[in-house]
């Protein structure tokens, strides 16, 4: 009897959940099987709850039979440990000076504390996230990068260039149902010490090679701004060859993350987008809306169709 009163009420409640699933449909019909990559930054980790809604968008991505691969930053987490210890965080050309002494720590940080932080939340929903760095199983070698600063080399000590990735233990997790949660540290080819590397950089990089279809950013802005910091209007979508043109006009911490996209894009990647991660759920409000809600980047070719 109760049952029977309560019906047309919980249907009224059911039914406009029941529209939403569907209007994801054809996006998950379009993405299934294929591969994402999301950068978290450390600068959207702010809260307890993104985190926790962070690591549900990338479960329900799974669930949905895509193949998300996790790349995570932690700049500030490190800045903040490296103050612990007296030491000072020093940015060239929107990259950490890394004294031997600060990777130790910049390492520490990465795979033994954020890495397992996400690793944890992602598990909360079932035994699915495994946590490695570019050191495992060779998935991320690099060189010494020197940046050019004013026309000069600059040494700005362990950071690393990527000059190659290997895929094999990423794409086995993947093919074992689990989420790869990668730290963005590199070997070097000798084996004889690691690299920092910059975490939108090794996303990029992995992105690329993973032959993934998107490349999210999740990052402490909207997107990127069209005259930063002097106005807050958000270019919605560039190409490829937009995007490079703009590059020498950008500043800090958007350098490595558009030059990721741009690396990503050209490197087969259809889609890399730069997402505001402080709004909960944004990877999926990204996915329900056509237009998405920060800035894409998409091939030269895709804007001439
Ligand atoms: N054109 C731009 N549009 C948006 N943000 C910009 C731009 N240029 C520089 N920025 C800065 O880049 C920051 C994002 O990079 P970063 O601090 O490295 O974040 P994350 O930790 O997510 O990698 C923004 O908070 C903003 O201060
Ligand atoms: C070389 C270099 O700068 N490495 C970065 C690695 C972490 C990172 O990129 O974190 P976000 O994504 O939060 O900025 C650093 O040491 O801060």
């Amino acid at each position: 009897m109760t049952g029977a009163a309560n019906t047309p009420a919980r249907r009224h409640t059911a039914l406009p959940k029941a529209r939403t699933l569907i209007e994801a449909l054809p996006w998950l019909t379009r993405h299934r099987g294929k591969t994402v990559v999301i950068k978290f930054g450390g600068n959207a980790m702010v809260d307890e709850e993104l985190k926790a809604a962070f690591a549900q968008d990338v479960v329900f991505l799974h669930h949905a039979g895509l193949r998300p691969v996790v790349v995570h930053g932690g700049g500030p987490q490190i800045s903040a440990q490296l103050d612990r210890h007296g030491l000072v965080s020093e940015f060239r050309a929107g990259l950490r000076v890394t004294t031997p002494e600060a990777m130790d720590i910049v390492r520490m940080v990465l795979a033994g504390q954020v890495q397992r932080e996400l690793v944890g939340l992602l598990n909360a929903h079932g035994p699915l996230a495994v946590g490695l760095t570019g050191e495992d199983a060779h998935t991320m070698t690099a060189v010494k990068h020197q940046p050019r600063i004013d026309g000069e080399l600059v040494d700005i000590g362990r950071v690393g260039e990527i000059t190659g990735i290997d895929t094999g233990a990423i794409e086995a997790l993947l093919a074992d149902g689990r989420i790869p949660v990668v730290s963005s540290i590199a070997r070097s080819a000798d084996d004889t010490h690691v690299y920092n590397v910059n975490a939108d950089t090794a996303a990029a990089a992995l992105a690329a090679a993973l032959g993934a279809e998107t490349l999210m950013v999740l990052t402490d802005v909207e997107g990127l701004y069209e005259d930063w910091p002097h106005s807050d209007e958000v270019i919605s979508r560039l190409t490829a060859s937009q995007l490079e043109k703009l590059l020498p006009e950008l500043a800090s911490g958007m350098v490595p993350k558009m030059e990721g996209c741009l690396y990503a894009v050209r490197g087969g990647v259809h889609t890399a987008r730069v997402i505001d991660g402080r709004v909960p759920h944004s990877i999926l409000l990204e996915i329900f809306t056509d237009e998405g809600i920060g800035t894409m980047v998409v091939p030269d070719e895709e804007e001439a169709q």
